[in-house]
């Protein structure tokens, strides 16, 4: 299979501070990478160094097989569609002409929007669900219609590689599956950066784990997702089980970081659990601060009794 992403040793420390150290991946064409990792992680700078916004201090990114620096910016933008998080300055815009926009890099200077373009623009306001919304302005609609109006953008742009910045941010959970589902039946290259691990797990094909700008894990999820990474990357405590519909991993996360609430589990001392007499799911313990693998002891049983560790209300 083909490459649509090559990096190698990417690093990038704006003022010397590092936020990228030598990070390195390769993504085969058509598939769909999650890049997951704690907040500061370095996700959104890797995606930044991915569409040339900022300039890594060493590394190579190839896109299908070419330097990306080697491409022109119209050639890019051919290749390459991104969406971010921060809501775009064409506030003027209504839905439809926003949209259109993803046309800019196939058209010539003075060209006029064909009829297929036309076509194209409300055949991806439908796969979004806004063709309702399509005369009225960008700036009035809510945060999560934005987001899926800026996804029609990219579908309408017709790039190889999409890249997507915390792209189910707004969305309700319907939208957050539906984007995802619909982004990844698009046939094309996608990297997103998904903080919902279940998400992650569920709709990519790989997972590429950051934390403190290193690579931690890339791999299936199944090979990324495991208790102890969980647990020493973002600190917490979680059992690992397997989706039922998709057979992939579902993460259970476990509560008490703080302080044992009642009905929320309990704080177990080293001695209950040394005792070997608890069965339930998990212990962080202490239970101020996040968890570390070494804190978090996971059973595999769960006593679903009233008041029990890992039990209901
Ligand atoms: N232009 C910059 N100059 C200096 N430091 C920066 C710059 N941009 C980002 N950083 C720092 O790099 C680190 C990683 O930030 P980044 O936004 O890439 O993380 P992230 O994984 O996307 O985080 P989040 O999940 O919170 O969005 C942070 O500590 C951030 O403060």
């Amino acid at each position: 299979m083909s490459l649509a992403l090559k990096v190698q040793q990417l690093s990038w420390l704006p003022g010397g501070h590092s936020v990228l150290a030598d990070v390195g991946f390769e993504l085969p064409s058509g598939k769909m990478l999650g890049l997951i990792g704690p907040n500061g992680a370095g996700k959104s700078s890797l995606l930044r160094c991915l569409y040339r916004y900022i300039r890594p201090d060493s590394g190579q990114i190839q896109l299908f097989g070419q330097d990306i620096n080697s491409l022109s910016a119209k050639a890019f933008a051919k290749e390459v569609a991104v969406v971010l998080q921060d809501t775009p300055a064409q506030l003027a815009l209504d839905l439809t002409q926003l949209v259109a926009m993803g046309l800019t890099p196939h058209k010539g200077l003075f060209d006029m929007p064909s009829a297929t373009d036309k076509a194209q623009v409300q055949a991806a306001l439908a796969q979004v669900g806004l063709q309702h919304k399509a005369a009225e302005p960008f700036a009035q609609l809510s945060g999560g219609e934005k987001q899926r109006a800026l996804i029609a953008r990219a579908i309408v742009q017709r790039p190889k590689l999409l890249i997507l910045d915390e792209p189910t941010n707004h969305l309700d959970i319907r939208y957050q599956i539906q984007i995802l589902e619909l982004v990844r039946s698009l046939g094309v290259t996608v990297i997103a950066s998904i903080h919902d691990l279940n998400l992650a797990s569920a709709l990519c094909d790989e997972l590429l784990l950051l934390d403190n700008g290193r690579r931690i894990a890339h791999g299936s999820p199944q090979s990324v997702l495991t208790e102890d990474r969980i647990a020493g990357v973002f600190g917490v405590c979680c059992q690992v089980g397997t989706h039922p519909q998709l057979g992939r991993p579902l993460i259970h996360y476990f509560y008490g970081y703080q302080s044992p609430e009642p009905g929320h589990g309990k704080a177990l001392s080293s001695a209950a659990l040394a005792s070997g007499k608890v069965h339930g799911a998990a212990i962080v313990e202490p239970m101020a601060g996040p968890a570390s693998a070494e804190t978090c002891v996971a059973h595999k049983e769960t006593d679903r009794r009233p008041g029990s560790v890992g039990g209901g209300a």
